[in-house]
């Protein structure tokens, strides 16, 4: 599991840790981590023509130090004062060992820039001459090395205003920050690479978690050799409408693709003729009421994809809401809680799905500020609300009281089509149903989405219920690479 904290965070744990150390250890720690970075992405040290963006604060400070390690293998080091004081001791020890000062135009012939110009520090879009500086080291040909956070990205939320540098690679100190992990700013870090400078012991309980690999494979239930089908999960599917059939298709394909033991589908005629024809394998009712009651037992719910917002709708979700199941609640299951909230205070796990809009109707915010600030409102409505938030998104976050948000690292522009929502719900909701609860569920379907869709893009437009198909291709994927 990667962690990352905020800004404050870590600022605190610096602090505790400083008090218990020699000035300047940690930025020692922190520079030879960063030299020994640019050092192997420059190949040669030797003759290698370096330029630092230094900043007036510690970053720059860091970014000094490194010079001045590099200066010391014969690498031919500028500095760029960019800020209006400098990290004297640094500056010192950088021209000492034969480091130079240079105006800005040395940026033409580097073959390596270290952005030393903000990093936990920033406060606000990147001030002139930084602002400046940044664009002018992206437009270069050499690779950028960030010191700690691209500059012009916040550290704790991944918000860009303005100018930010686009990096090769982050070196960053003593834990991630957030801003490293959500987008914007995830965009714009390249490689991310952790210097341990001692943090550890003092970081609080993290800010956000990003799963790998191994934990999803670990969380994934083992298709053992369970032949009750009830031991694999058994998925109730309420979706689809005379009107949307084809969210009902996707919805019941999810989940059947992954690995629930067995999917029941109820809904109108139209719908179940379509469901019946693309997945003989699911278990259908056709309802001419709404009514679950011979739907058949279940361990779990979905409720909403084109299911239409009506009274058969409002119906169904105040029978399935009112059950001691697991319910996935997504699209228009979502606008019909967000007419009645009373519908999501209940004790069972329950897990929602929405996109930035859909989330802005259910906690009356604006989708402008919910987009801008993602982690937080998803917090903000998974205390609100009671509930598991899955907010999706260039980057899907989940989000559940007292514990860190967790953000998909999957997460790829090729889903961005009509569709893909019903099937991450059925991935979501098969997960439920075979027994992870609602934080691991949404978090493990979104992490599989993500791979899958990678999988049936393979660089190419995808269609929605190809993502359903290549689920179980990202799962041989995922538990081949661990
Ligand atoms: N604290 C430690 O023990 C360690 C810190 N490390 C490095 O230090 C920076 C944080 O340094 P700090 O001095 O707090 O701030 P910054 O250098 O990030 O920047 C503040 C500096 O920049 C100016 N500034 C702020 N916002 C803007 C802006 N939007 N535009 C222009 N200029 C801005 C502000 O005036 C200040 O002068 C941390 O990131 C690490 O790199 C060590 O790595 C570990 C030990
Ligand atoms: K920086």
């Amino acid at each position: 599991m990667r962690t990352a904290y905020t800004a404050d965070q870590i600022r605190a744990a610096e602090h505790t840790l400083m008090a218990t150390l020699p000035p300047g250890t940690l930025m020692q720690r922190a520079a030879a981590g960063l030299a020994a970075a640019c050092a192997a992405l420059l190949g040669k040290v030797y003759g290698s023509r370096v330029v630092l963006l230094v900043g007036s604060g510690d970053n720059g400070g860091d970014a000094l130090w490194a010079g001045e390690r590099l200066a010391r293998r014969g690498a031919r080091v500028a500095a760029v004062l960019a800020g209006a004081k400098t990290h004297e001791a640094g500056l010192a020890a950088f021209l000492r060992a034969g480091g130079r000062v240079a105006e800005r135009d040395a940026l033409g012939t580097a073959d390596l820039v270290v952005d030393g110009l903000v990093g936990i520090g920033a406060s606000g879009a990147l001030r002139e001459p930084y602002a400046g500086l940044a664009e002018e080291a992206n437009a270069g040909r050499a690779p950028v090395v960030a010191v700690d956070v691209p500059s012009g990205v916040d550290a704790s939320t991944g918000r860009v205003e303005g100018a930010a540098v686009r990096a090769r690679l982050t070196v960053t100190m003593g834990a991630l920050k957030t801003g490293l992990l959500v987008d914007p700013g995830a965009a714009r870090t390249g490689r991310v690479e952790l210097v341990d400078i001692g943090l550890g012991p003092h970081l609080p309980g993290p800010d956000v978690a990003a799963l790998t690999d191994g934990d999803v494979a670990g969380l994934l239930p083992r298709p053992g050799n369970e032949s009750d089908k009830y031991r694999r999960g058994v998925l109730g599917v309420l979706a689809g409408s005379d009107l949307y059939t084809g969210a009902a298709v996707l919805a019941v394909g999810g989940a059947l693709r992954a690995g629930a033991g067995m999917v029941r589908y109820a809904g109108p005629a139209e719908p179940v003729a379509q469901v019946r024809a693309a997945w003989p394998e699911a278990v259908i009712t056709p309802l001419d009421r709404p009514s679950i009651e011979d739907v058949g037992r279940v361990q779990a719910w979905v409720l909403g994809p084109g299911l239409g917002t009506g009274d058969w709708a409002h119906e169904l979700a105040a029978q399935v809401l009112g059950t001691h199941l697991p319910v996935l609640v997504d699209a228009d299951g979502l606008s019909v809680v967000a007419g009645d909230r009373s519908l999501l205070r209940r004790s069972a796990p329950t897990l929602i799905t929405p996109h930035a809009g859909e989330l802005a109707r259910l906690i009356r915010a604006g989708r402008e500020d919910i987009e801008a600030a993602r982690l937080e409102h998803a917090r903000a409505a998974a205390a609100e609300l009671g509930v598991t938030v899955l907010l999706k998104g260039s980057t899907t976050v989940v989000a559940e009281e007292s514990r860190p948000v967790r953000v998909n690292p999957t997460g790829t522009s090729w889903l961005a089509t009509g569709g893909t929502g019903d099937v991450l719900s059925g991935v979501a909701g098969a997960l439920l149903a075979q027994g992870l609860g609602p934080y691991d569920a949404g978090s493990c379907a979104a992490y599989l989405h993500g791979l899958a869709g990678r999988l049936a893009a393979d660089g190419a437009p995808l269609a929605a219920a190809d993502v359903a198909t290549a689920v179980p291709a990202a799962v041989r994927a995922l538990t081949a690479r661990t």
